[in-house]
């Protein structure tokens, strides 16, 4: 059986004190039931001496019956020259009325003489009143050091003294914090492992800051030195550069290092929890952030994607379903042949890497992001171009004329208004509609056109729409990318379009989107690919214009 490592989350505590991070009642017990579902051991989920809404949570949490976590509440040891039955901070964490409390106290010297203004002495005895008083009250106590790392290079003699208070009041487990997060590895495994000498009989744990981009490898360093509980948040967030992030701890301990942190068969939800994490605080999970990110296992170089393709170790460090996260080729000007031929193959299947066809597409590619469009993300709209270039491709629609009107100020609710004229096999239908922009009022115009001759377009709208300017020196005479999403409530799928004029870019982005939803149709009705009307033609020239 292998060694276990327990793993402490603090996202709902020091999570919380992370900029821009503000939970609801209601996140905090949706987030317990996920942390909770993936087996981590002690959730750290709120200060009851700090506010009311953790005063209201401790009392809500009661309602969830955990299987597999510890509900921790955290505060600060009694303040000085008061008992601690005085104190309120101490009082509210038995309010709390958690199995498992975390207590922090002074372990730098500077910080009692100058920070919290008292003497050693007094800070010790808080410290060990106050541990003692939450024992006697059942707890399982676990006492953060805090600044343990930074007061053991002043002063170890001190820093051991605090941790040694804090085992002789009782504390099940000594969390050496490197509050700053200034320490290196080679410190924080030289340190842990003196403290695991010096206690031998108590647990030893980690907290660890990232302010020099170190907190995960500090806690790996620790649990090295003998370290055996790892605290940190689920996505690395915290105050400052964030925490040890625990959806990189655990694997890297758990699949890579031989320790068991959460049962084996949750390790594949680690990426579903990052997620649904990151959606509930309302904050984008770096896309690079290793294991769990979207781009933890994308690969745009050309030669790399041919490297994983024939073997995928070649470029890989693990297979990314072991985490429950995806593969995934991003087609660029980077990309080589290999990238874009399954997307060809779907299309034409006797196409080969060797095929002229491939090399005029990819050359094509590499042309279209020359002159700014940007495929990676908005793969739809290059498949539209490979449709038209292999002569796949069916014209659902022409516009054949469109006006957007601006007014201000506006009249109504509405800034803007569009008028279309659309021909569908040889019938004209024209529209107009009012928006609350230009592109608003397009997008409205161009489906209710269209809607007339295809009514699946009624389920289609718009999820995202992103405009980026790509030669910021012309001014306002710039060329713009736009990149909009769209969804039918099935699938979701990216468009661009790129031109001087923003109205114009966003109206080729918008017709790709539905002429791929046209095409995705056509092909579910067939219950095949589309061969269109096989006419070779080679215009792509519709979908993007240079
Ligand atoms: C490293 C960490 O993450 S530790 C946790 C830090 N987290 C937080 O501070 C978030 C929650 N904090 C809060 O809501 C508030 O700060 C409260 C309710 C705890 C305290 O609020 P206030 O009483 O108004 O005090 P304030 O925040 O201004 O100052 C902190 C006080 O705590 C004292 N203090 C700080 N650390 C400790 C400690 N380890 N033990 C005892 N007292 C401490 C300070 O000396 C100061 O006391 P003073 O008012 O006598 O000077
Ligand atoms: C306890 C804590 O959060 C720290 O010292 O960083």
């Amino acid at each position: 059986m292998s060694h276990q490592v327990k793993i402490f989350d603090s996202s709902l505590r020091d999570g919380a004190q992370a900029g821009g991070v503000s939970f609801s009642v209601e996140d905090k017990l949706k987030i317990v039931k996920s942390l909770d579902r993936l087996g981590v051991s002690y959730i750290e989920a709120g200060n009851p001496g700090s506010n009311f809404k953790d005063l209201e949570f401790f009392k809500r949490v009661k309602e969830i019956n955990l299987k597999t976590s510890k509900l921790t509440a955290f505060g600060s040891t009694r303040r000085k020259n008061i008992s601690v039955k005085e104190d309120e901070n101490v009082q509210s964490l038995l309010t709390a009325n958690t199995e498992v409390v975390a207590i922090f106290g002074k372990a730098w010297d500077f910080h009692v003489t100058d920070i919290i203004k008292t003497s050693l002495e007094e800070n010790l005895r808080m410290i060990e009143e106050t541990i003692r008083f939450l024992k006697e009250k059942g707890k399982e106590v676990i006492f953060d050091a805090e600044h343990f790392f930074d007061g053991y290079k002043e002063n170890p003699a001190y820093a051991l003294a605090v941790l040694k208070v804090a085992r002789d009041g009782g504390a099940d487990c000594l969390a050496l914090c490197d509050t700053n997060g200034g320490a290196f590895p080679n410190e924080v495994y030289e340190v842990t492992k003196k403290v695991v000498e010096t206690f031998p009989a108590v647990s030893v744990g980690i907290h660890c800051h990232n302010d020099c981009g170190m907190a995960v490898a500090n806690s790996i360093m620790a649990v090295e030195g003998g370290a055996n509980h790892v605290q940190g948040t689920y996505i690395g967030l915290g105050e400052r550069c964030g925490n040890t992030n625990i959806s990189t701890i655990i694997p890297n301990l758990q699949i890579k290092k031989g320790f068991f942190c959460i049962p084996k068969e949750n390790i594949v939800n680690l990426t579903a929890t990052a997620r649904y994490v990151a959606e509930i605080t309302n904050v984008t999970v770096e896309a690079s952030t290793p294991y769990i990110g979207n781009s933890a296992f994308a690969h745009k170089g050309g030669m790399h994607i041919d490297g994983v393709k024939k073997a995928s170790h070649s470029f890989e460090h693990m297979q990314p379903e072991d985490v429950g996260n995806k593969r995934r080729f991003l087609m660029s000007e980077v990309s080589g042949k290999t990238t874009i031929l399954p997307m060809i193959q779907k299309i034409d299947k006797d196409l080969t890497k060797n095929s002229s066809q491939t090399q005029e597409l990819i050359d094509e590619l590499k042309r279209l992001e020359h002159i700014g469009y940007q495929f990676e993300g908005a793969e739809s709209s290059f498949e539209l171009v490979m449709r038209k270039y292999l002569g796949k491709y069916k014209p659902f629609f022409e516009v054949n004329y469109y006006k957007v009107i601006e007014e201000e100020p506006a009249r109504n609710a509405f800034s803007s208004s569009a008028l279309i004229k659309v021909r569908v096999d040889g019938k004209e239908e024209m529209t107009a509609t009012e928006g609350n922009g230009p592109v608003n009022a397009l997008d409205k115009a161009l489906r209710k056109a269209l809607e007339v001759f295809y009514p699946s377009l009624k389920a289609v709208h718009l999820t995202d729409y992103k405009v980026r300017v790509l030669n910021a020196e012309e001014a306002t005479g710039a060329k713009v990318r736009v990149l909009i999403e769209s969804t039918d409530g099935k699938e979701l799928w990216s468009t661009v379009g790129v031109s001087t004029n923003i109205v114009e870019a966003s109206m080729i982005a918008l017709a790709d989107s539905i002429e791929y939803k046209l095409i995705k149709d056509l092909e579910e009705s067939e219950g095949g690919e589309n061969n269109g009307n096989d006419d070779d033609t080679k215009d792509i020239s519709s979908t993007c214009r240079a």
